[in-house]
């Protein structure tokens, strides 16, 4: 959550002319509802099942496009495994401190709300780090990094 999936996916789609786009925003457009409120009015199964089901939904028919998931994605086997059969997978690792600074003040990820910012993200950091690895095609480091430099990055090491 806030390694930069959508800053980053949104740019590379843009320099390697590949269509876009990002889960947790198709979501909440077929929900017509923010992320926050489905967490809310829902919980969070109901949010994980959608994530699935949108992969199986789009798995077949998606061609030249950088998808951009939601930060909970490849926590399952079952999506890891889809996304691994649908293209590469890049894994854009940030550190504890480079998280906090990106999201505190933010309101919008329900899994981080309230306080203790740097206790839920180190949390969720270190229960999730070997489901990113394992999802993984390659890691990227993005801190102290740009934007640009990380689309970059990803271009040269995948070859686009
Ligand atoms: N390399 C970077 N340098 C500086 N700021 C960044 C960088 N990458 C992302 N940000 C900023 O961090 C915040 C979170 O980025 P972004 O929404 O792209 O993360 P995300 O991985 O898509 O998060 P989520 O998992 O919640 O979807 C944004 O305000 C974005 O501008
Ligand atoms: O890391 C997570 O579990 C999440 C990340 C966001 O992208 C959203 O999918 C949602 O806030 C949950
Ligand atoms: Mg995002």
């Amino acid at each position: 959550m806030g390694s930069g999936k959508s800053s980053v996916g949104k740019l590379l789609s843009e320099k390697i002319n590949y269509k876009y786009g990002d889960t947790d925003e198709i979501i909440e457009n077929l929900e017509d509802m923010s992320i926050k409120k489905i967490f809310r009015i829902h919980g969070e199964d109901f949010f994980r099942d959608l994530e699935t089901g949108l992969l199986l939904s789009i798995k077949d028919s998606l061609k030249k496009t950088v998808l951009s998931t939601g930060g909970g994605m490849p926590i399952f086997e079952r999506n890891r495994e889809l996304l691994k059969n649908m293209g590469h997978v890049v894994y854009l690792q940030a550190s504890k401190s480079t998280i906090v600074e990106r999201l505190s003040g933010d309101t919008t990820r329900p899994l981080l709300k309230g306080e203790k910012l740097e206790e839920k993200v180190e949390k969720l950091l270190s229960t999730r780090l070997k489901y990113y690895e394992e999802a993984a095609d390659i890691t990227i480091n993005t801190d102290n990094k740009s934007i640009d430099d990380i689309a970059e990055e990803i271009i040269e090491k995948l070859g686009y």
